[in-house]
């Protein structure tokens, strides 16, 4: 019998059928279908304007699809339409949670109230919405050290520690990348999503943005990432789907994916005759990259 660690490996955590976005005559993502597993790094790529933002924004409540179904899956069981929830409830009740392309911090506040902010619904609920905090209620009390621990565990792991009362906005870039995802992170998600992470990063800060994203996925959150840097992608993912003007042309393993002449085509924008050539160019690239 399967241990129950490999039974929650291999299951649905995030559906997509048939998804369908038009924004006036441009149809951005035509028939769409993919399945993320529970447990794994899912990263969606493809060319620039093949449709993974609008992906993103339709899983996340930013856009409602013109068609097809995004069904997020609990782990207890219970399912999740996620086309017809608003963003609000697509983070508190389905538990997915997301970053941006642009970073979004509040670079006036610490790095640690950047952390307690955003588990500010949880502290309300403790309060009872009432001046219960401002008393100094036990119930609040408890909730706020609840948080502040969530919140160091989380600098920790992504070795800002030392950092948590300085502004965020003092951070280096590739710091303010990593805070953000801790602030995801701090509202507990099943499935966290990230738009493209890797931007911008020196290959040390990329280094310490992998460690993070498979520690976070070790610990049983899965993610689903937009990335152009294809060594972040081939480096952390289990699992990668690819778009090309708005529809799936491959779907598998990193190894699968990279050697797909479909995507190879995709990417190079090459003809079916020049293929070959195109291959050939990738696989030298590859070797000198390893
Ligand atoms: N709100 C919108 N209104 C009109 N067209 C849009 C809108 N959002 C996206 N598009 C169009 O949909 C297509 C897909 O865009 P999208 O941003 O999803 O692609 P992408 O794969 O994320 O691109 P990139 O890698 O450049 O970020 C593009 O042609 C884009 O111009």
């Amino acid at each position: 019998m399967a241990s129950k660690d490999t039974t929650m490996k291999n299951d649905t955590i995030l559906s997509v059928e048939h998804l369908s976005m038009r924004f006036g005559g441009l149809m951005a993502i035509n028939d769409l279908s993919f399945q993320a597993k529970r447990g794994e790094i899912t990263a969606l790529i493809g060319p620039n304007g093949a449709g993974k933002t609008t992906v993103f924004n339709c899983i996340t409540g930013f856009y409602k699809p013109t068609m097809g179904m995004i069904t997020m899956h609990h782990s207890s069981g219970k399912d999740y339409l996620l086309e017809r929830l608003d963003d609000f409830q697509i983070t508190k009740t389905a538990k997915v949670a997301r970053t941006f392309q642009n970073i979004r911090l509040f670079t006036g506040l610490t790095v640690l109230e950047n952390l307690l902010v955003a588990q500010h619904n949880m502290l309300m609920k403790a309060s009872g919405y009432t001046i219960m905090g401002l008393l100094g209620m036990p119930a609040y009390k408890r909730a706020a050290e609840e948080a502040i621990g969530k919140a160091r565990v989380w600098l920790e792991k992504a070795d800002l520690i030392e950092r948590a009362d300085d502004p965020a906005g003092d951070l280096p870039y590739g710091a303010q990348r990593r805070l953000e995802i801790c602030r995801a992170m701090c509202t507990g998600p099943e499935l966290l999503c990230l738009d493209e992470p890797a931007a911008g990063l020196n290959p040390k800060e990329s280094l310490a943005l992998n460690q993070l994203l498979k520690s976070i996925r070790d610990e049983g959150t899965s993610l689903l990432l937009i990335e152009h840097d294809m060594s972040v992608v081939m480096q952390i993912s289990d699992h990668v789907v690819v778009l090309e003007y708005g529809q799936k042309i491959s779907d598998g393993t990193p190894d699968h994916v990279k050697n797909d002449p479909k995507v190879i085509a995709a990417y190079l924008g090459v003809e079916d005759e020049e293929l070959d050539e195109a291959i050939h160019e990738v696989e030298a690239v590859a070797g000198e990259t390893k």
